[in-house]
């Protein structure tokens, strides 16, 4: 296993000239030795540049990648000793499971009985170990790419397993069962895992890292807990979460921040800088509250959803939209109702310029 730095930026086409002739904008980060990281972004963000620049399937147009402090940026995927999943199965129809299992380690010329112990505990962990004789040819869609997992598991001395998208091919009533299964073989193998995705359910269950890109850029790295709490772009509010953050635009000075004809007096300690600012806060926080109380405002019910285990409320306040998700006792609201939302509160973010500043 190997920490791994990257200091690089990207552009397929020779001389850019601006950020948007970039897939990769300048970035610099370490993936720690045996950490379980994901890259989350929308499509086109340059998730899958990032990851083959790391497995050495692409040189980057500038800078380095280093695998423990060695600069491995013009060496090959198999000299960087890196194993990959990718999203759809890459195994061979016409061998067993075992055999497939075994591949890897059988290139590399591992002894026998260790490559019998190894292919013994990888099919343990995917559940698999009654299919080990059966052709692959035979096996359902989501078999075989759990044999492709299981081949990049395989060897216990690799820099790093790089998994790009690869859970595509599985029925959705699977994908919850893998997701888990993988993040229980990071615990159980400890090997460094980079999982490229565009969902952030899978993102956010598998990783202790989430890597959250946007056109090209690194925006925020983060625990669940940190992205959801405190966003450090606009971007990661909106992206994570569901529905994402809500954001109110006004204006702030010493007496406050102000929408409209609204004035929100910050908590003690939470400094905002005068101008135009967007308050942050997640449709989780926001709270039903009497009228007036600090940190409310007035908002007109636009549409009522009950799901069931709440109430996802919509609303609006000068043109501006905040949803809430309130306890089912809420379903009584109907629209064009009145109702005093606290939007500000000890969970409530400020950005100017779509960073965050308080
Ligand atoms: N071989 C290539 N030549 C030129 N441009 C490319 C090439 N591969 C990707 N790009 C561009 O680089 C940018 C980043 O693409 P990349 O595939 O890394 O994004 P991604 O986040 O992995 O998206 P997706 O989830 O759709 O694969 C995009 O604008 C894409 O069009």
């Amino acid at each position: 296993m190997a920490r791994i730095e990257l200091d690089l930026a990207h552009a397929y086409a020779p001389n850019p000239k601006q950020d948007s002739d970039y897939a990769l904008l300048p970035l610099r980060m370490a993936f720690e030795d045996g950490g379980a990281y994901a890259l989350l972004g929308p499509s086109g963000c340059g998730k899958t540049t990032l990851l083959n620049i790391m497995s050495g399937l692409l040189a980057p147009s500038q800078g380095s990648v280093r695998f423990d402090g060695v600069d491995v940026t013009r060496a090959s995927p198999q000299a960087r000793n890196i194993a990959q999943v990718f999203q759809f199965p890459v195994i061979y129809d016409t061998m067993t499971v075992a055999e497939n299992l075994a591949f890897p380690l059988r290139n590399r010329q591992v002894p026998k009985a260790q490559i019998k112990k190894r292919v013994g505990e990888i099919a343990e962990m995917l559940e698999m170990s009654g299919q080990l004789n059966q052709l692959a040819a035979n096996l359902a869609a989501d078999e075989k790419q759990k044999i492709s997992l299981g081949r990049g598991l395989v060897r216990p001395d690799v820099s790093a397993v790089l998994f790009d998208e690869p859970l595509t091919v599985i029925d959705p009533h699977l994908k919850w069962q893998l997701r888990r299964k993988i993040k229980q073989i990071h615990h159980e193998l400890k090997l460094t895992m980079i999982y490229v995705t565009h969902d952030q359910v899978e993102a956010l269950t598998f990783a202790d890292h989430v890597v959250v890109m946007a056109r090209g850029r690194a925006v925020q790295v983060g625990s669940a807990a940190e992205l959801f709490e405190r966003p450090s772009h606009t971007f990661v509010g909106h992206f994570i979460g569901s529905p994402g953050m809500n954001f109110l635009s006004g204006q702030a000075d010493q007496t406050g921040f102000h929408v409209a004809d609204a004035v929100l007096v910050p908590q003690p300690g939470q400094a905002l800088p005068p101008g135009v600012i967007k308050l942050g806060v997640r449709p989780e926080y926001v709270l039903l509250v009497a009228p007036h109380t600090p940190g409310a405002l007035p908002m007109t019910v636009a549409q009522v959803q009950d799901v069931g285990t709440h109430v996802m409320l919509s609303t609006s306040f000068a043109g501006q939209t905040v949803k809430a998700r309130l306890p089912s006792d809420a379903g009584h609201l109907s629209h064009g109702d009145t109702v005093w939302l606290q939007v500000l509160g000890e969970h409530t973010c400020f950005y100017q310029n779509e960073e965050i500043v308080a």
